[in-house]
Protein backbone atom coordinates (compact mmCIF):
# COMPACT_ATOMS: atom_id res chain seq x y z
CA UNK A 1 0.00 0.00 0.00
CA UNK A 2 1.77 3.24 -1.30
CA UNK A 3 1.42 6.34 1.16
CA UNK A 4 -0.32 9.33 -0.62
CA UNK A 5 2.27 11.93 -0.93
CA UNK A 6 1.74 15.89 -1.17
CA UNK A 7 4.20 17.37 -2.38
CA UNK A 8 4.38 21.07 -2.46
CA UNK A 9 7.37 22.51 -5.10
CA UNK A 10 7.68 26.61 -4.08
CA UNK A 11 9.95 27.10 -6.83
CA UNK A 12 11.58 30.65 -5.81
CA UNK A 13 8.54 32.31 -4.10
CA UNK A 14 8.25 33.80 -0.51
CA UNK A 15 11.59 34.66 1.38
CA UNK A 16 12.61 33.10 4.61
CA UNK A 17 10.88 35.26 6.60
CA UNK A 18 7.31 35.18 4.91
CA UNK A 19 7.94 31.37 4.70
CA UNK A 20 8.54 31.19 8.54
CA UNK A 21 5.17 31.87 9.72
CA UNK A 22 3.71 30.07 6.76
CA UNK A 23 5.86 26.80 7.98
CA UNK A 24 3.74 27.23 11.56
CA UNK A 25 0.51 27.77 10.36
CA UNK A 26 0.81 24.43 8.56
CA UNK A 27 1.78 22.91 11.51
CA UNK A 28 -0.74 24.11 13.42
CA UNK A 29 -3.67 23.36 10.91
CA UNK A 30 -2.49 20.04 9.61
CA UNK A 31 -5.71 18.03 9.09
CA UNK A 32 -5.84 14.25 9.88
CA UNK A 33 -5.35 12.59 6.99
CA UNK A 34 -3.31 9.40 5.73
CA UNK A 35 -1.36 11.42 3.15
CA UNK A 36 1.81 12.77 3.55
CA UNK A 37 3.01 16.45 3.26
CA UNK A 38 5.92 17.53 2.15
CA UNK A 39 7.44 21.08 0.89
CA UNK A 40 10.10 21.60 -1.50
CA UNK A 41 11.81 24.56 -0.84
CA UNK A 42 15.00 26.95 -1.82
CA UNK A 43 17.56 26.25 0.33
CA UNK A 44 17.71 29.79 2.10
CA UNK A 45 14.24 28.70 3.61
CA UNK A 46 15.64 25.07 4.95
CA UNK A 47 16.97 25.79 8.17
CA UNK A 48 13.86 27.58 9.34
CA UNK A 49 12.07 24.41 7.67
CA UNK A 50 14.10 22.46 10.19
CA UNK A 51 12.67 24.35 13.06
CA UNK A 52 9.71 24.72 12.50
CA UNK A 53 8.39 22.08 10.36
CA UNK A 54 10.97 19.57 12.06
CA UNK A 55 9.34 15.56 11.75
CA UNK A 56 5.95 16.61 11.46
CA UNK A 57 5.88 17.61 7.76
CA UNK A 58 8.88 16.78 5.41
CA UNK A 59 10.83 18.95 3.51
CA UNK A 60 13.99 19.42 1.03
CA UNK A 61 15.54 21.31 -1.70
CA UNK A 62 14.75 21.27 -5.48
CA UNK A 63 17.97 20.97 -6.83
CA UNK A 64 21.54 19.23 -5.57
CA UNK A 65 25.16 19.29 -7.22
CA UNK A 66 26.23 16.82 -8.74
CA UNK A 67 29.48 17.05 -6.39
CA UNK A 68 29.88 15.60 -3.35
CA UNK A 69 32.21 18.39 -1.58
CA UNK A 70 34.76 21.24 -2.75
CA UNK A 71 35.66 24.25 -5.00
CA UNK A 72 32.26 24.55 -6.53
CA UNK A 73 31.30 28.07 -6.16
CA UNK A 74 27.55 28.58 -5.84
CA UNK A 75 26.61 24.88 -5.16
CA UNK A 76 24.87 22.88 -2.42
CA UNK A 77 25.80 19.21 -1.55
CA UNK A 78 23.84 16.28 -0.66
CA UNK A 79 25.54 16.33 2.86
CA UNK A 80 24.34 20.25 3.45
CA UNK A 81 20.80 19.29 2.83
CA UNK A 82 21.22 15.86 5.01
CA UNK A 83 22.21 17.92 7.83
CA UNK A 84 19.57 20.23 7.63
CA UNK A 85 17.25 17.15 7.63
CA UNK A 86 16.01 17.24 3.94
CA UNK A 87 14.12 14.06 3.14
CA UNK A 88 12.97 14.60 -0.15
CA UNK A 89 14.89 16.75 -3.08
CA UNK A 90 13.29 16.99 -6.63
CA UNK A 91 16.18 16.36 -9.62
CA UNK A 92 15.23 17.02 -12.99
CA UNK A 93 12.78 19.84 -12.60
CA UNK A 94 12.05 20.78 -16.54
CA UNK A 95 12.54 24.10 -15.71
CA UNK A 96 15.90 23.13 -14.19
CA UNK A 97 16.30 21.02 -18.12
CA UNK A 98 15.03 23.66 -20.15
CA UNK A 99 16.65 26.65 -18.41
CA UNK A 100 19.77 25.59 -16.96
CA UNK A 101 20.25 22.31 -19.72
CA UNK A 102 20.22 19.81 -17.44
CA UNK A 103 20.74 16.51 -19.50
CA UNK A 104 19.44 12.68 -18.05
CA UNK A 105 23.06 12.16 -17.39
CA UNK A 106 23.23 14.72 -15.13
CA UNK A 107 20.23 14.52 -13.75
CA UNK A 108 20.70 11.04 -12.66
CA UNK A 109 24.11 12.02 -11.20
CA UNK A 110 22.19 14.32 -9.13
CA UNK A 111 19.69 11.26 -7.72
CA UNK A 112 22.78 9.18 -6.76
CA UNK A 113 25.02 12.13 -5.06
CA UNK A 114 20.97 12.14 -2.84
CA UNK A 115 20.80 8.89 -2.33
CA UNK A 116 24.37 8.29 -1.27
CA UNK A 117 22.87 11.01 1.90
CA UNK A 118 19.92 8.84 2.03
CA UNK A 119 17.79 11.28 0.82
CA UNK A 120 14.74 10.23 -1.32
CA UNK A 121 14.74 11.49 -5.32
CA UNK A 122 12.03 13.39 -6.48
CA UNK A 123 12.75 12.78 -10.14
CA UNK A 124 10.92 14.64 -12.75
CA UNK A 125 10.16 13.33 -16.34
CA UNK A 126 7.12 15.02 -18.33
CA UNK A 127 6.70 15.42 -22.45
CA UNK A 128 6.33 18.95 -23.85
CA UNK A 129 3.18 19.66 -25.82
CA UNK A 130 4.67 19.52 -29.43
CA UNK A 131 5.65 15.74 -28.60
CA UNK A 132 2.08 15.30 -27.17
CA UNK A 133 0.25 16.15 -29.96
CA UNK A 134 2.61 14.36 -32.15
CA UNK A 135 1.28 10.97 -29.86
CA UNK A 136 5.22 10.61 -29.07
CA UNK A 137 4.67 11.24 -25.04
CA UNK A 138 5.13 7.65 -23.35
CA UNK A 139 7.89 6.80 -25.52
CA UNK A 140 9.81 10.80 -24.66
CA UNK A 141 8.74 10.51 -21.10
CA UNK A 142 10.13 6.43 -20.85
CA UNK A 143 13.30 7.42 -22.42
CA UNK A 144 14.00 10.32 -19.99
CA UNK A 145 13.33 8.49 -17.35
CA UNK A 146 15.45 5.28 -18.10
CA UNK A 147 18.58 8.14 -18.79
CA UNK A 148 17.78 10.06 -15.92
CA UNK A 149 18.15 6.61 -13.93
CA UNK A 150 21.11 5.03 -15.85
CA UNK A 151 22.78 3.23 -13.11
CA UNK A 152 20.75 4.32 -10.17
CA UNK A 153 20.06 1.82 -7.86
CA UNK A 154 17.54 2.87 -4.79
CA UNK A 155 18.07 0.39 -2.21
CA UNK A 156 14.20 -0.01 -1.91
CA UNK A 157 11.47 1.75 -3.76
CA UNK A 158 10.25 3.89 -0.42
CA UNK A 159 13.78 5.50 -1.61
CA UNK A 160 12.15 6.92 -5.27
CA UNK A 161 9.80 9.36 -6.09
CA UNK A 162 8.96 9.74 -9.82
CA UNK A 163 7.01 13.13 -10.92
CA UNK A 164 4.96 13.10 -14.31
CA UNK A 165 5.08 16.52 -15.35
CA UNK A 166 3.80 17.36 -18.75
CA UNK A 167 5.53 20.74 -19.43
CA UNK A 168 2.61 22.08 -21.28
CA UNK A 169 0.56 21.69 -17.82
CA UNK A 170 2.73 23.42 -15.55
CA UNK A 171 1.42 26.74 -14.29
CA UNK A 172 -1.06 27.09 -17.44
CA UNK A 173 -3.93 25.81 -15.83
CA UNK A 174 -4.27 23.25 -18.17
CA UNK A 175 -4.07 19.61 -16.62
CA UNK A 176 -3.90 15.94 -18.06
CA UNK A 177 -7.38 14.63 -17.88
CA UNK A 178 -7.24 11.95 -15.53
CA UNK A 179 -7.56 9.24 -17.65
CA UNK A 180 -4.19 10.81 -19.58
CA UNK A 181 -2.61 10.82 -15.92
CA UNK A 182 -3.67 7.37 -14.91
CA UNK A 183 -2.05 5.65 -18.90
CA UNK A 184 1.24 7.67 -18.50
CA UNK A 185 1.44 6.80 -14.83
CA UNK A 186 0.78 3.08 -15.35
CA UNK A 187 3.52 3.07 -18.38
CA UNK A 188 5.98 4.76 -15.87
CA UNK A 189 5.31 1.48 -13.20
CA UNK A 190 5.73 -0.64 -15.93
CA UNK A 191 9.15 0.38 -17.41
CA UNK A 192 10.17 0.34 -13.44
CA UNK A 193 9.07 -3.41 -13.14
CA UNK A 194 11.02 -4.17 -16.12
CA UNK A 195 14.06 -1.97 -14.54
CA UNK A 196 13.79 -2.77 -11.07
CA UNK A 197 10.91 -5.98 -10.54
CA UNK A 198 7.54 -6.30 -9.99
CA UNK A 199 7.35 -5.77 -5.87
CA UNK A 200 9.93 -2.64 -6.03
CA UNK A 201 7.46 -1.42 -9.26
CA UNK A 202 4.79 -1.72 -7.10
CA UNK A 203 6.07 0.31 -3.91
CA UNK A 204 7.33 3.39 -6.23
CA UNK A 205 5.19 6.99 -5.41
CA UNK A 206 4.92 8.28 -8.88
CA UNK A 207 3.34 12.02 -8.91
CA UNK A 208 1.69 13.96 -11.00
CA UNK A 209 2.45 17.31 -11.47
CA UNK A 210 0.88 20.22 -13.78
CA UNK A 211 -2.13 22.90 -12.52
CA UNK A 212 -3.13 20.38 -9.36
CA UNK A 213 -5.40 22.40 -7.65
CA UNK A 214 -8.22 21.62 -4.71
CA UNK A 215 -10.61 21.20 -7.60
CA UNK A 216 -8.94 18.90 -9.63
CA UNK A 217 -7.14 16.69 -7.29
CA UNK A 218 -9.29 14.43 -6.10
CA UNK A 219 -10.28 12.83 -9.28
CA UNK A 220 -6.63 12.85 -10.27
CA UNK A 221 -5.64 11.52 -6.75
CA UNK A 222 -8.35 8.82 -7.52
CA UNK A 223 -6.39 7.11 -10.18
CA UNK A 224 -4.75 3.52 -8.96
CA UNK A 225 -1.39 4.64 -10.55
CA UNK A 226 -1.40 8.26 -9.16
CA UNK A 227 0.32 8.18 -5.59
CA UNK A 228 -0.13 12.22 -4.99
CA UNK A 229 0.89 15.46 -6.44
CA UNK A 230 4.06 18.04 -7.01
CA UNK A 231 1.97 20.74 -7.02
CA UNK A 232 3.55 24.32 -7.53
CA UNK A 233 1.10 27.47 -7.46
CA UNK A 234 -1.00 25.51 -5.28
CA UNK A 235 1.33 24.99 -2.85
CA UNK A 236 1.72 28.55 -1.59
CA UNK A 237 -1.32 29.13 -0.61
CA UNK A 238 -2.32 27.43 2.93
CA UNK A 239 -5.77 27.24 2.46
CA UNK A 240 -4.86 25.26 -1.17
CA UNK A 241 -2.44 23.26 0.13
CA UNK A 242 -4.51 21.88 3.49
CA UNK A 243 -7.14 20.97 0.98
CA UNK A 244 -4.72 19.28 -1.15
CA UNK A 245 -3.60 16.93 1.24
CA UNK A 246 -7.39 16.10 2.44
CA UNK A 247 -8.02 15.84 -1.56
O1 LIG B 1 6.74 21.14 -9.53
C1 LIG B 1 5.59 21.54 -9.75
C2 LIG B 1 5.12 21.72 -11.10
O2 LIG B 1 6.03 22.40 -11.89
C3 LIG B 1 3.70 22.16 -11.23
O3 LIG B 1 3.55 23.53 -11.05
P1 LIG B 1 2.05 24.13 -11.06
O4 LIG B 1 1.28 23.36 -10.05
O5 LIG B 1 2.21 25.57 -10.67
O6 LIG B 1 1.53 23.93 -12.44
Amino acid sequence: MRKRLVAGNWKMHKTPSEARPWFQSLVDNLPQTEAEPALLLPFTHLPYAAQVLGNRVAYGAQDVSTHPEGAYTGEVSARMLADLGCRYTIVGHSERRSYHAETDALVAEKAQRLLEQAIVPILCVGEPLEVREAGGHVDYTLRQLEGSLKGVNPPSPAHLVIAYEPVWAIGTGKTATPEDAEAMHKAIRDWLEGRYGAAFAQGVRILYGGSVKPDNAPALFAQPNVDGGLVGGASLKLSDYLQLLTA
